[in-house]
This record gives C-alpha cells, structure tokens and sequence, in this order.
C-alpha cells in the first residue's frame, strides 16, 4: 500500500529523530529532550533503547510540560537546568530550516525553553523531514513572539511596524493559547527574511517579547530525512 503524504512526513520524521538518538546519544549524558512531533520520535526511540539495556544513565532535561509527561510516561529519567546547567545534547525539531542550519521553531509554543536548553547544550541536533527545508527563513512559516499578556497589543503593533502580518495564536475552544509559562504566541508572517539577525536583535531589544522562535547560530547539526534516507549535515563554519 502506497503511503499518503502525511504518513510518509511522519515516516521520514521518525527515520530523521531515530537516527539522530543512535548517532547522538552516548551513556553518561545530559540531554535536551525537544518538543513536537519529530522530537517525539527521539523520545521514544531513547525510551526503546533503554528496554534494550542501553542508554540507562542517560538523563533528559524536557523543553515542554508534553515531553516531560511523554518521557515520565516512558520512564526516561529527568533532570533539570538547576541540576544539570550544561547539557551534552539536545535534539529537537524546526518548523523551518534554512542552508546555513539557522531555524524557525515554536509551532508548538515551546520556544522558550527549547531555546534556553539548546544555548544550554554542547550540541543541538535539529531533527526534520525534508519538507522543513527551505531557502530562507520566513519563507513558509511565521516567526512565533511570545509576549506577555501586560501590554501584548503594544507587542502587536511594534511587530506590524517591522513589517509582519500579526496573528494572535489560539488555543482550545478559540481561546488565547498559552505558553507553559503563561505568555501568548502572536504568529508573524515576515515572509522570507534577508536579515534574520536584525529582526532577531529588534526583538530581542522589545520590553515584553520574552521569546521568539528564530534559532540563529544554535544548531549545530541537522538530521534531515525524505525519499533518498536521513543526510547527517553540520553547521557551515
Ligand atoms: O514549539 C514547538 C517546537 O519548536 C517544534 O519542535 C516544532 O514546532 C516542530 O514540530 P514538529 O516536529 O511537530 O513538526
């Protein structure tokens, strides 16, 4: 039977996110366990490793209240930042990856922690499936703010005044969704980005933009997965 498009996205997703933890994960290490459903793959082929007997000593610090439930569900042991400030590796996945390994993460609103654990890893390896890769940042995908709510239509026109088409995220029942540290997402429709460091420094500058999903100068590998098998890149220096 042929494989519909989605079921194949999700094979390659699994194909990028389990070769990753075998090339990746050694025992002994502290590990950024990512959000979303590529990550997902990575958890719980870590998860299959250890019913193996491998990888026991390994603990993972969580980007998401869903991945620490996934892993404590799973009996992946968990740590945390406090514990463990320097992480060996995380693997996680993007919505959007550019050829220089520069990112756009946040489809699932875990932005912030994904991107304090991964400036808080050796290495981040970027797991994806080929559709992810485009030419530029903004091309296909929204760069997610996370703003707090104290003055969040502030944020929206500071961010329509750099150029974005602003779309409120929602969640459940249409309400406002909410990150796991209470914040909103407002969704900025750029379009393709030239200069993905000024906005990111524009941002970064903004009183009440807590977080933004451009992961610039982060990941240090990508495992990217489609027709022809999974292709290990590295970071071009
Ligand atoms: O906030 C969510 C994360 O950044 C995800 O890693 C990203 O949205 C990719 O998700 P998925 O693997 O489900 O496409």
């Amino acid at each position: 039977m042929e494989f519909d498009s989605s079921a194949r996205t999700g094979r390659y997703k699994r194909a990028a996110a389990e070769a990753a933890v075998d090339r990746f994960l050694l025992p002994g290490m502290r590990v950024g366990l990512g959000t979303g459903s590529t990550a997902a793959f990575a958890v719980r082929r870590l998860a299959t490793l250890r019913g193996q007997g491998h990888l026991l000593d390994v603990l993972g610090v969580p980007t998401s209240r869903a991945t620490q439930a996934l892993a404590l569900e799973l009996g992946i042991p968990l740590t945390t930042l406090e514990e463990h400030p320097e992480l060996d590796v995380t693997i996680d996945g993007a919505d959007e990856v550019a050829p220089d390994l520069s990112v756009i993460k946040g489809g699932g609103g875990a932005l912030l922690r994904e991107k304090i654990v991964a400036q808080a890893s050796r290495r981040v390896v970027i797991v994806a499936d080929v559709a992810k890769l485009s030419p530029k940042l903004g091309t296909h995908w929204p760069v997610p703010v996370e703003v707090l709510s104290f003055g969040w239509r502030s944020q929206l026109r500071f961010l329509e005044s750099l150029g974005a088409r602003v779309t409120p995220r929602k969640g459940a029942n249409d309400a406002p969704f909410l990150t796991d540290q209470g914040n909103l997402v407002l969704d900025c429709a750029f379009g393709p980005l030239d200069a993905p460091s000024t906005l990111a420094e524009r941002l970064g500058a903004r009183a009440g933009i807590v977080g933004h999903g451009l992961f610039l100068g982060i990941a240090t590998d990508l495992m990217v997965a489609g027709p022809g098998g999974v292709e290990h890149r590295v970071r071009p220096t």
